[in-house]
């Protein structure tokens, strides 16, 4: 690893806390607090216009805040030893099409100060699929291509955190692919990555965490444990009684209808887990539930937890994000025209 960005090895990777950005009269960042720790693979999620890249500036010192802090590495963003630590893909990628992929590299080391040798500067061009195009140039690439060459160019100086900005955009699956067994390369040498993806299954795939934005707010953030958790059982009982519907009840909220009379799902309370002793996750709601219906002299005919996916869970977070705005917004009317209503 490199020394550049290290001397505070135990500062988290990334470190904000409510950062606000507006452009002219378009409030773009609201208030966005998140940490990516050493060594952690965290996804940046939401949809167009949520202010992921904007937020990836400020987090890099390439945009200032008009409000709210950022450690990178320990430091100030803008602080060139904490830029030397980071490698970064951005959104809108462009090199210079006069120079071969190995002169891109190069000059990228150069800039960065670091010293890595020519053997391991083809190394990552290797690694991201272009070590037989090293001598060609950029002008003639597809876009693709220059896009793994910019994740070379970010991997080059062997950050200890590395932010991507979308990149797989101009990739073809084998090219996604690639770049998953990258990032996961990178987490097992204790690099640090920020992944902003539209691509879901590819964030589920490779991130420990993942935080949701939605219009400028971090609308989620957790663990994809923690996100996801087993959060409902479809159930078929019959011999349902009073006392074990209210059992149920207790246990989260029932949904019947579509998959027959005797089928129900429940939407267990709290996401239906509990941290035992050691923190681990332990879901003891159902076994537990199972145990009192059966008790209660229900038949249980089965339960099967129902998977929930990133994009379900994403698309439900966005849904409700923008119910409670739209409530929000009724409300505000209301109060206008009971104002004004007053003041007649
Ligand atoms: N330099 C700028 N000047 C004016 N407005 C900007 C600028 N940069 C971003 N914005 C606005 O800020 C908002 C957030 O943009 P941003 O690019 O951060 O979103 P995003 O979540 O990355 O979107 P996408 O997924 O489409 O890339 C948008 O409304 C955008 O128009």
């Amino acid at each position: 690893m490199s020394a550049a960005g290290e001397s505070f090895p135990d500062s988290p990777a990334v470190w904000c806390s409510h950062l606000r950005k507006r452009f002219r009269r378009h409030q773009a960042v609201h208030d966005v607090s998140l940490q990516v720790g050493r060594g952690e693979v965290v996804g940046l999620l939401g949809p167009n216009g949520a202010g992921k890249t904007t937020v990836i500036k400020m987090l890099l010192g390439l945009v200032t805040p008009d409000d709210g802090e950022v450690l990178l590495l320990g430091r100030p963003a803008g602080d060139p030893a904490a830029r030397a630590g980071v490698g970064y893909l951005p959104e809108l990628f462009r090199y210079q099409p006069w120079l071969s992929a190995a002169e891109v590299l190069a000059l990228h080391v150069r800039l960065s100060g670091a010293d890595v040798s020519a053997a391991e500067q083809r190394d990552r061009l290797d690694l991201v699929g272009l070590g037989a195009r090293a001598a060609d140039r950029v002008g003639g690439f597809s876009k693709g291509m220059q896009q793994r060459l910019g994740l070379a160019v970010a991997l080059v100086a062997r950050p200890s955190f590395v932010v991507l900005d979308e990149p797989t955009s101009a990739l073809d699956p084998l090219g996604r692919a690639d770049v998953r067994d990258v990032v996961l390369g990178l987490r097992e040498q204790g690099v640090a990555v920020l992944l902003n993806s539209h691509l879901i299954g590819e964030v589920e795939r490779v991130c420990d965490r993942v935080v949701i934005l939605e219009r400028g707010r971090v609308a989620a953030a957790g663990s994809l444990a923690e996100l996801l958790g087993q959060r409902q059982v479809r159930l078929r009982l019959t011999g349902l009684t009073p006392a074990a519907e209210q059992r149920l009840a207790r246990a989260g909220a029932v949904h019947r209808g579509g998959d027959g009379p005797d089928v129900l799902t429940l939407s267990l309370a709290g996401g239906g887990s509990d941290q035992d002793d050691d923190g681990e996750r332990s879901d003891r709601a159902v076994p537990e539930l199972v145990r009192d219906l059966a008790a209660l002299r229900v038949d249980v005919h089965a339960v099967e937890p129902v998977r929930v996916s990133l994009e379900d869970r994403l698309l439900g977070i966005l849904r409700g994000a923008a119910e409670d705005r739209a409530a929000e917004d009724r409300a505000a009317d209301e109060r206008a025209a009971q104002e004004r209503e007053a003041r007649r």
